[in-house]
């Protein structure tokens, strides 16, 4: 019999940020996931194996070094004392069912996989609260990594840090995360940024289970990163207020019994990042403004998911004819897209196989 480590299985969820009008604020945990099957063997010098299947396998780097995963578990192990990999870690596969750049939280997905991978690699019993922090200082805004940790229909603020704190947690990604490098065996010089205690809080909201989620997928890639340099660094109060009215209404209304779609329809409606991000969207606002709960019973709101391209319908009933006029409506644009009926699950598990 061996004795090596049991398997262990990462499995986290897909989130959609914002929601509307809750721009960095609020996110959902839906039923897509990455999953890793992460395998351990008689210790040994050479470095494990990295595969994928599902979205993006054809793409992401499978050298650990470069690969987002593992540079997180990296990461993670580094503040922890571990200077590498352990020398019984024998593979890890990632099977992902979520699309990359879609706005459906691929890299927050993939940033909270790394840290629960380092947790567990370096055997760390780091709480919630603390991976959290790990998640956070590599994806900067909370709502997609706290929704995929926690689950569900969630709201996270990052709390003010005190002066050395605000400089700890502000260090360029790229010392976060750096680029490994290749010969340079474990002596990677700097030493890791150890995060901040406390970065990051949050809230469940309560939420209705009839409530259904229309993903609607247009099929081509916005990163995140272009689809912020669109936004304007400064907002009309008329604007701010707008949004804080409608997603304070928003974060009940999702959660009532009785329903109410022209309630929610209106405060699914954003000032913030919808308008500018109609440039990189072509029928965003046509999606957002033809379709509601007049013309097809069932939808209770609609907005861009994440940082789109994906439109988020929030739905109990009528689903195929809602993405249907989606699906019209981007093709006058030329816009080809999928659709997938999906339910807002539980956040991330992590499982050994004994
Ligand atoms: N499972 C993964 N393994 C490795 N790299 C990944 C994985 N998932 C995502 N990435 C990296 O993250 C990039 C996508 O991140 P980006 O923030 O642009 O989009 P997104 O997270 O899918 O959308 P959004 O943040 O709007 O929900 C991919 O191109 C890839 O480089
Ligand atoms: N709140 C972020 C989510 C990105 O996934 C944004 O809209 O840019």
């Amino acid at each position: 019999m061996s004795d090596a480590r049991p398997t262990i299985v990462i499995k986290v969820p897909a989130t959609s940020a914002n929601i509307g009008p809750g721009f960095d604020v609020v996110g959902l945990s839906l039923s897509l996931h990455l999953t890793l099957t992460i395998k351990f063997g008689p210790p040994s010098p050479d470095l494990f194996r990295i595969t994928y299947s599902g979205e993006g396998a054809n793409e992401v780097p499978l050298d650990p070094y470069r690969n987002l995963l593992t540079r997180v578990a990296l990461y993670v192990l580094r503040c922890n004392n571990h200077r590498s990999f352990p020398p019984d870690l024998l593979s890890i596969h990632a099977d992902n069912q979520i699309p990359f750049g879609r706005g459906l939280g691929s890299s927050g997905a993939a940033v909270i996989a790394g840290v629960l991978l380092g947790n567990a690699l370096g055997k760390l019993n780091l709480t919630t609260e603390r991976m959290l922090d790990y998640a956070l200082m590599i994806e900067r805004h909370p709502d997609n990594v706290t929704a995929a940790l926690i689950g569900g229909f969630i709201g996270s603020y990052l709390r003010e840090l005190d002066p050395a704190a605000t400089v700890a947690s502000q260090v360029p990604l790229s010392e976060v995360l750096p680029e490994y490098p290749a010969d340079a065996g474990e002596d990677w010089g700097l030493e890791p940024p150890v995060p901040p205690f406390g970065i990051g809080h949050y809230v469940r909201f309560g939420w209705n289970a009839n409530i259904k989620a229309v993903a609607i997928i247009p099929q081509f890639e916005l990163s995140t990163a272009k689809a912020r340099e669109v936004l304007p660094a400064q907002y009309s109060r008329k604007d701010l207020v707008f949004n804080m009215q409608r997603l304070a209404v928003l974060t009940t209304a999702l959660g009532q019994t009785a329903l109410n779609p022209d309630l929610v329809y209106e405060a699914m409606k954003d000032r913030v990042h919808q308008p500018y991000r109609k440039t990189l969207i072509p029928g965003l606002p046509e999606v957002t403004s033809q379709i509601t709960p007049k013309s097809h019973p069932g939808l209770l709101g609609i907005c861009l998911s994440g940082a789109g391209p994906t439109i988020l319908a929030l739905a109990t009933h009528n689903f195929e004819a809602i993405a249907e006029s989606a699906r019209t409506i981007f093709a006058a644009e030329n816009i080809q897209v999928e659709w997938k009926l999906l339910e807002v699950v539980e956040g991330s598990e992590v499982q050994e196989l004994r």
